[in-house]
């Protein structure tokens, strides 16, 4: 049987341990010996990143590099389009076939967000989703159709992401990594530690390229 292949994709600017532990945790609970760890060029729903793509993309190569779980995919870091979901999924199907079980992680408060992604029903199609917890969200979804789509994927049965394809929304027991890359730009700024929020190699380079620093 082929196994599961888990796809992770964000803006990391920067990447954080709410980043890497949720879903190493997630991986030893699942069972996944890889994560596929994927930089965004153009994020569709926000700003454009304060770190460059070249940047973001090696301060995730810096983070992984003693973690053998994660690899990096730099597939839409090579596209100048937003960086679709639903596009970037498609093309990964049709590169591992019909048949390989593939999927995509998010935080929990990217769950809430999906049903305004592009073309969010698509996505289902082409992978399971696998969402960590987050605090500070609701596991509820605010529109009750949005619930319903929820509830009409959900599965707490491993065995089925392992065993179907795609179409599987999996609610992890993760635990919570209270950061996120906006608090860590705001700390940079004002010169506050953000040591136990990322790893070492990752907060020297931030240092050494003077990143989220635009004080006097
Ligand atoms: N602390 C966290 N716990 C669980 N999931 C997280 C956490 N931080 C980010 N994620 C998830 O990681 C993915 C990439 O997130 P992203 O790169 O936007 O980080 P972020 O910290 O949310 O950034 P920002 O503060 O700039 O919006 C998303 O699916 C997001 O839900
Ligand atoms: O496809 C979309 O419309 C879409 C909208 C918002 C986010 N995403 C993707 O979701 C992942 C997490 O996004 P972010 O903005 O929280 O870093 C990242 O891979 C984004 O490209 C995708």
């Amino acid at each position: 049987m082929a196994k599961l292949q888990a796809l992770f994709g964000g803006t990391f600017d920067p990447i954080h341990y709410g980043h890497l532990k949720p879903v190493e945790i997630l991986a030893n609970q699942i069972g996944l010996s890889r994560v596929i760890i994927m930089p965004n060029n153009v994020p569709p729903h926000r700003p454009q990143p304060e770190a460059t793509s070249e940047q973001r993309k090696l301060m995730v190569e810096l983070a992984i590099a003693d973690k053998p779980l994660f690899v990096l995919d730099e597939r839409e870091l090579r596209r100048d389009t937003p960086s679709f979901t639903a596009d970037t999924l498609q093309e990964w199907r049709a590169e591992q076939g019909p048949d390989q079980p593939l999927a995509f992680i998010i935080g929990q408060d990217s769950l809430l967000t999906f049903p305004s992604w592009h073309r969010y029903e698509t996505i289902l199609d082409n992978a399971h989703l696998l969402v960590t917890r987050r605090p500070g969200y609701p596991l509820t979804m605010q529109h009750e159709e949005h619930q319903y789509w929820l509830d009409k994927h959900l599965t707490s049965n491993i065995e089925e992401l392992h065993n179907q394809p795609a179409g599987k929304i999996y609610l992890a027991e993760t635990p919570w990594f209270d950061v996120s890359a906006t608090l860590i730009r705001e700390r940079l700024e004002n010169n506050e530690p953000c040591d136990e929020m990322m790893p070492e190699a990752v907060l020297n380079y931030i240092m050494q390229q003077g990143l989220y620093h635009h004080g006097a």
